[in-house]
């Protein structure tokens, strides 16, 4: 599955998890929403929370039916300052959908829910979308990485399994409940 990030840029470089997969190769970033691809936005404001149902749009192998080739299409998220990343800046060509409760295992928002990096956001995407190896893989490169899935095993685990975002919705549900 391909990475792209719309990079703005306005947020500490030294610490940007973006710039840190981009310089592994991890990810492409883009400097304009034009040249940004169309793909599965991760975007916290959205409506719609990922499911498993997002794969193909997110350029997953096409399941059943396909011919074993990847779709087309892109996991896509962006890069700002929380201070900066009020709905209007999510202004993507794209299919924009939130991730459901999960906690931050980064060193500025630790334990905090929803408040991810951008490789935490990704990470988490490509587990519920079936690429766990993959999100192993980006999560890597920091040492709070392998944290992240620890604390957030059972939500993803469950999330990966269901349906459709209206199954996702209804797990998360627990998590707030608590
Ligand atoms: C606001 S930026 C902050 C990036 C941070 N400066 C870094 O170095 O990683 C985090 C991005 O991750 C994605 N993201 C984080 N939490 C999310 C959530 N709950 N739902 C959907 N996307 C989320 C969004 O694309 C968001 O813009």
């Amino acid at each position: 599955m391909e990475l792209h990030i719309r990079y703005e840029g306005d947020d500490d470089p030294k610490k940007c998890t973006a710039k840190k997969l981009a310089r592994f190769d991890l990810a492409r970033l883009h400097r304009s929403h034009r040249e940004t691809p169309y793909g599965v936005v991760l975007n916290p404001h959205a409506e719609q929370a990922l499911s498993p149902a997002d794969r193909a749009s997110a350029g997953g192998i096409e399941d059943g039916g396909g011919d074993g080739r990847p779709t087309g299409g892109a996991l896509v998220a962006l890069d700002c300052s929380w201070e900066s990343a009020g709905e209007a800046r999510f202004s993507l060509a794209g299919e924009h959908r939130a991730l459901p409760y999960l906690v931050a295992a980064n060193p500025v928002n630790f334990g905090r829910p929803m408040r991810l990096t951008t490789v935490e956001a990704l990470a988490a995407a490509l587990v519920i979308l079936g690429e766990r190896e993959h999100a192993e893989q980006i999560l890597a490169k920091f040492n709070w990485g392998e944290t992240f899935l620890e604390l957030n095993d059972e939500p993803l685990r469950r999330y990966a399994a269901c349906a459709d975002s209206t199954e996702v919705v209804s797990v998360q549900s627990a998590y707030l409940d608590r």
